[in-house]
């Protein structure tokens, strides 16, 4: 048996049944070229009988999405057929699924037809389809509640009348994994012809099993797995492709097979069908939920610094994400704070560590998200207590059009008053040039910006300014006053000091 697994994405067709989620023809072509270089084998694009956009869409797609087969879903009704095939014809390789139930309370609720009935409209249908295609795909809808019996010989008659991929579904979510494996693996054995095709499962997500009744099938001979993106589609939704795929990668140990996807476009997918249908994915959803590669407690953290396979079983790199994401919260170590820390740009001795990391702590304990921003004003509070540093006590500032500006400036450091003047091309360029004579170094200002924090004559100005001494080192100082000249004169201290205290002989330590 071959090991390849045929990946069948209908998050345009089951998908778009999610409650919420409906998808406009551009953004049903934007999705299909996606999952196109994601790599699944075939795209159902849509159900073309349904309505007019769904066959354009459909039609548009299998026109122009190349490299993978394009599917139109159709009931056994003749103009349900002839429909798919009108929308689909023109793909590189254009499939028509066509269905019908199985079960004893579909039939007799729903469709009400006999078993002969039900049995004599799928060969038919088929044959339909095969007058069109050679790829032609028959399921039997509730095929979980259905009697096995009844519903083998349905599968040998459409095999006999020309399917060459027929579809196991559990439409309704109700299968669970050991059982679903045993009914696959009977179906793989019974029905007459089902060497010549390939055997699939649409698994449901009612009881959360989608997955894993898709694996236990794949265990027991299906070759076609029918999935969607984040697992959206009809109620609970649909088997996760990313999960099955990264699941087949994950523990080829244990299956020993392989799809066609790369899997390295499994994130971008995601995102797109989320932004596109408006379905959030949740935040620990497998594989592509926010948290699939955060950590957040510090054993964890620790652990991967170290060595990340230690928790966890594949690279976000695999999935199109570009790094695991260490949350910083309360129940982080110092080996995750520091790493931060140091991806930030400061380098703590063993002293200042423990302060800051006893800070964040206690900053944690009331604050459930821990931002840089948050970082930053821990290491601020270091800084200005280190030693060497300077504190604005006095500014100056003679400007005007007539007259050349200039500043005056008087800062303090290490107890000591340290004054000077400086003109300069404006009062910011003076401002500098007189706190650069006090210390003695020469920076460049790299940008300078303003924000406005409230509103009115008398708003309170945000400065940031970025300052280089080596012009590879950057670092951002930031002031806030009425007055925009003490807001830079601040910012620029904040600036120098940073880069002082970065250039202090720091007593590097191992955390134990
Ligand atoms: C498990 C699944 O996901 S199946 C796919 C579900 N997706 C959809 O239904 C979305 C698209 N559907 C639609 O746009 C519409 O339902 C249509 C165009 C297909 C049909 O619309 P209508 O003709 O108005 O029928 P309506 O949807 O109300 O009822 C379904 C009819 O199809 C019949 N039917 C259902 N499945 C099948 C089938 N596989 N083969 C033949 N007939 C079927 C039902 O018995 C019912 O027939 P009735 O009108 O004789 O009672
Ligand atoms: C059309 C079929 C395959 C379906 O979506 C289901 O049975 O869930
Ligand atoms: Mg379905």
């Amino acid at each position: 048996m071959s090991q390849r697994v045929y990946l069948f994405d209908t998050t345009l067709r089951d998908g778009e049944q999610s409650p919420g989620a409906s998808l406009n023809v551009d953004e049903k072509i934007q999705i299909a070229r996606q999952l196109a270089k994601l790599g699944v084998d075939i795209i159902e694009a849509g159900f073309p009988i349904s309505s007019p956009g769904d066959f354009e869409a459909v039609r548009t797609i299998a026109r122009e999405v190349k490299g993978v087969a394009v599917a139109g879903l159709a009931r056994t009704h003749f103009e349900d057929i002839d429909r798919a095939w009108e929308a689909v014809r023109h793909a590189e390789q254009a499939r028509i699924h066509t269905f019908i139930s199985t079960s004893d309370i579909h039939l007799e609720h729903q469709l009400r037809m006999t078993r002969e009935q039900v049995l004599e409209a799928a060969v038919a249908a088929v044959k339909r389809a095969k007058s069109y295609t050679a790829d032609v795909e028959f399921s039997t809808m509730d095929a979980s509640r259905s009697d096995l019996d009844y519903l083998c010989q349905v599968l040998a008659a459409a095999i006999k009348a020309g399917a060459t991929v027929v579809n196991i579904p559990d439409t309704v979510g109700y299968a669970v994994p050991e059982e679903w494996g045993k009914f696959i693996d009977t179906i793989c054995h019974k029905v007459e012809g089902i060497e010549k095709v390939i055997v699939s499962v649409h698994c449901h997500n009612d009881l959360g099993l989608a997955v894993a009744n898709s694996l236990a099938a794949v265990m027991n001979g299906a070759r076609q797995v029918e999935g969607t993106i984040n697992g959206i589609g009809e109620r609970a939704g649909n088997a996760a492709l990313e999960e099955l795929v990264m699941t087949l990668r994950t523990r080829k140990d244990l299956f020993s097979l392989y799809t066609g996807v790369h899997t390295e476009e499994i994130y971008r997918t995601s995102r797109l069908v989320s932004n596109l249908t408006g379905m959030k994915v949740q935040a620990n959803k497998a594989v592509v939920g926010k948290n699939a590669f955060a950590h957040e407690s510090g054993i964890h953290q620790d652990g991967v610094i170290k060595e990340r396979t230690t928790y966890e079983i594949m690279s976000p790199a695999m999935v199109g994400i570009s790094k695991s994401n260490l949350v910083l919260g309360k129940l982080s170590g110092r080996h995750a704070f520091r790493q931060r820390l140091e991806e930030l740009g400061y380098n703590l001795s063993s002293e200042e560590l423990k302060n800051a990391f006893a800070r964040f702590k206690k900053l944690a304990d009331k604050k459930r998200d821990i931002t840089d921003d948050d970082l930053e004003a821990i290491i601020e509070e270091e800084i200005r207590k280190a030693p060497h540093t300077y504190t604005l006590n006095y500014l100056h500032i003679s400007s005007g059009t007539t007259v050349v500006p200039t500043a005056t400036v008087v800062l303090q450091r290490d107890g000591q008053r340290l004054e000077e003047a400086a003109c300069g091309n404006g009062p910011v360029d003076a401002i500098c040039k007189a706190v650069d004579k006090i210390t003695g170094m020469s920076c460049t200002m790299v940008n300078w910006g303003i924000n406005a924090i409230t509103s009115g004559k008398d708003a309170l100005g945000d400065v940031t300014l970025k300052i280089t001494m080596d012009g590879q080192k950057v670092y951002v100082g930031r002031g806030i006053s009425t007055d925009i000249l003490d807001a830079s004169a601040k910012a620029y201290v904040n600036a120098v000091n940073k880069l002082v205290w970065d250039n202090r002989p720091v007593e590097k330590i191992d955390i134990e």
